[in-house]
């Protein structure tokens, strides 16, 4: 039987007199991936920074799964350790690409800097990794010398998508991915998404205010309300036939917009 790649169990987390999260446990398998949606306020960024061990919880844990199946809570990790596993099995794509990037760095040495983060050495394959990488996020290698201050803002997020995915990660964490774009650059970026997470075998979790994205990138869904999980299940059983009453309102009022 698949064991599960990263667990949560009773997560909760206050801002004051602010439940940020509120009794959230959730489960996430090998190659799967999991959209976190919601209203502005729910509590998707707080949890996908909890889970991705950024933040620490009030109570409750966050247990990674590695490769030879052994256990390690997130939050009880050094913090050396939980540097090096960011560098290496997971990785983490911003809404804002200039949060990741180098930007007085050239797109190639924004590759290759993680590469060579995860031990990378050879001058000559790093940069034949980066220019595989700039081809398979659809960016013309010849822009490998370019600063990325010189790319548009969906150039820019495939460069992010790039550096991120170099290392073969197992779990990549996405925080509104498509979020500022315009929606032709948006449907582009997300067809790429979509293409690189099913031939890479990724497991994703995605955070996103956007029903139409997490159904077409997410396989299951978890729905948050005030910092609870509501509903949770596969995608087109929840988008379909919503149980819990804010999923509802949720979905009708995508179909009303
Ligand atoms: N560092 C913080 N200090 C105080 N309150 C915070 C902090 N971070 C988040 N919150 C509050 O916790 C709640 C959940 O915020 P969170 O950013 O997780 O929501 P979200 O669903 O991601 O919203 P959005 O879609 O607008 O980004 C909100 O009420 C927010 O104001």
């Amino acid at each position: 039987m698949t064991l599960p790649l990263l667990e949560a169990h009773d997560l909760q987390l206050n801002f004051g007199s602010i439940r940020a999260l509120d009794h959230v446990s959730m489960a996430l398998w090998p190659g799967e991936v999991l959209a976190i949606v919601g209203e502005s306020g729910s509590g998707k960024t707080t949890l996908l920074k909890v889970l991705s061990g950024s933040e620490s919880p009030d109570h409750g844990q966050v247990l990674y799964r590695d490769p030879e199946l052994a256990l390690h809570d997130v939050h009880a990790m050094a913090a050396p350790r939980l540097r090096a596993l960011h560098r290496s099995d997971w990785g983490f794509v911003q809404q804002n690409p200039r949060d990741a990037l180098r930007m007085g760095v050239s797109a190639g040495g924004n590759v290759g800097e993680r590469l060579m983060a995860q031990g990378a050495r050879h001058y000559g394959s790093i940069r034949s990794s980066a220019l595989d990488w700039l081809r398979e996020v659809e960016i013309d290698p010849q822009r490998i010398d370019d600063l990325p201050r010189t790319f548009s803002g969906g150039m820019l997020q495939r460069l992010q998508i790039a550096r991120t995915l170099a290392t073969h990660p197992r779990l990549v964490f996405m925080d509104e991915p498509t979020g500022g774009l315009d929606v032709s650059v948006q449907a582009r970026l997300l067809d790429l998404i979509r293409s690189l997470v099913s031939r890479l075998g990724l497991a994703v979790i995605l955070v996103t205010h956007d029903i139409a994205v997490a159904r077409l990138l997410a396989g299951r869904i978890l729905v948050m309300r005030r910092g609870q999980v509501v509903e949770t299940g596969l995608t087109d059983q929840v988008l379909d036939d919503p149980q819990h009453p804010y999923t509802q309102l949720l979905v009708s009022s995508v179909l009303q917009a």
